[in-house]
C-alpha cells in the first residue's frame, strides 16, 4: 500500500494485517447471541431463585451481556456470568444434554437456541465492515476473522462472505490448538502468526470488551473499537486507540459516500 492518508483516521499504510472480530463487527449476530444468552439465563435464574426463596433478577442483555459473555468463548461467558451472581456448577463436559445443569449444559441450552434462529432467519451483514474489508483487500492487506464462535463458520456462510479473509480463528480452533480465549490475545496472535505478520504490524477490530483487552494485550499496533449503541467511551475505557459508530468512517471519503 502506497503512503498514507492524511484524511483517515488510520493510517494503513503502517499496517499490513487487520483482524476483524464477527459478532457484531462483520455480521449482525451479536443481537442473536445476547437474545439467546437472555432466555437461557432467565428461565435458569428463575428457577434457581425459586428453589431458594430468593428473589429473580433477571440477566441484563446490554450491561451483564458486556460485561460477561461478549467476546468469551462459549463456557467461559456461562462460569463468567454465574460467578457474577455468586453462582458455581460443575463443568460437566461438552458433550453434556442441554438439560444438563452444569456450565457446559447450559452453554449446550443456548447454543440450540442459536441454532434455531440461524436455520430459520437470515444473516445480515454491516455493509460498511464489509467495503472497508473488500477494500483494504485491494491495497494489499491481509485480512483475518478472529471469533470466539463455534458457530463462526455457519454465519460466514450464511452471510456469504467466507472468501474475504485469509485466515479464520474460531471457536473450533481455538478448542483445537487449547488457545485460550479473549480477553487472553492467543486467538488474535495466532491470527498474525498465520499470516507471518507481527502484531505491531497488525490492526485489531473489536465490539467487545473482552475483545479490546485481547489486542492490548497481544500489542497489537492499532485496536479499533466498534461501537453501535453510543457508548463509546465503554470501548476507549478497555483500551480501544479509536472506536468509530460503523466502519464506513474509516474508508477514504470519495469510498464512503458512494452506494454499497
Ligand atoms: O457459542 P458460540 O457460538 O461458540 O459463541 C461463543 C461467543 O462468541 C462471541 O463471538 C459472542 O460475542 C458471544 O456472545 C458468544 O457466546
Amino acid at each position: 500500500m502506497d503512503g498514507g492518508n492524511p484524511n483517515l483516521p488510520v493510517d494503513w499504510g503502517r499496517y499490513r494485517a487487520v483482524l476483524f472480530d464477527l459478532d457484531g463487527v462483520l455480521t449482525a449476530t451479536a443481537k442473536i447471541h445476547a437474545i439467546c444468552w437472555k432466555r437461557m439465563f432467565d428461565s435458569f435464574l428463575k428457577r434457581w431463585a425459586a428453589e431458594r426463596k430468593m428473589s429473580f433478577e433477571p440477566f441484563d442483555s446490554v450491561r451483564d451481556y458486556h460485561e460477561y459473555v461478549d467476546g468469551r468463548l462459549r463456557y467461559d461467558g456461562v462460569r463468567s456470568f454465574l460467578a457474577s451472581r455468586g453462582i458455581e456448577l460443575p463443568d460437566g463436559s461438552p458433550d453434556d444434554s442441554p438439560e444438563r445443569e452444569t456450565v457446559c449444559g447450559l452453554g449446550n441450552r443456548k447454543d440450540a437456541m442459536v441454532g434455531e434462529i440461524l436455520a430459520s432467519e437470515r444473516v445480515d451483514v454491516f455493509e460498511g465492515s464489509i467495503r472497508l474489508v473488500r477494500w483494504l483487500r485491494q491495497q494489499g492487506l491481509a485480512t483475518a476473522v478472529v471469533s470466539a464462535s463455534k458457530n463462526c463458520p455457519a454465519v460466514l456462510r450464511a452471510a456469504g462472505i467466507e472468501d474475504l479473509f485469509d485466515q479464520r480463528i474460531d471457536g473450533h480452533v481455538a478448542s483445537d490448538l487449547g488457545l485460550p480465549g479473549k480477553p487472553a490475545p492467543d486467538t488474535y496472535l495466532k491470527a498474525a502468526e498465520l499470516l507471518s505478520v507481527p502484531p505491531a504490524e497488525a490492526v485489531v477490530v473489536e465490539d467487545a470488551i473482552s475483545g479490546i483487552e485481547a489486542g492490548r494485550n497481544g500489542g497489537f499496533g492499532l485496536v479499533i473499537g466498534v461501537d453501535r449503541q453510543g457508548d463509546a467511551e465503554r470501548l476507549a475505557a478497555a483500551g480501544a486507540d479509536i472506536v468509530v459508530r460503523d466502519l464506513v468512517e474509516l474508508l477514504p471519503e470519495s469510498l464512503s459516500q458512494q452506494e454499497a
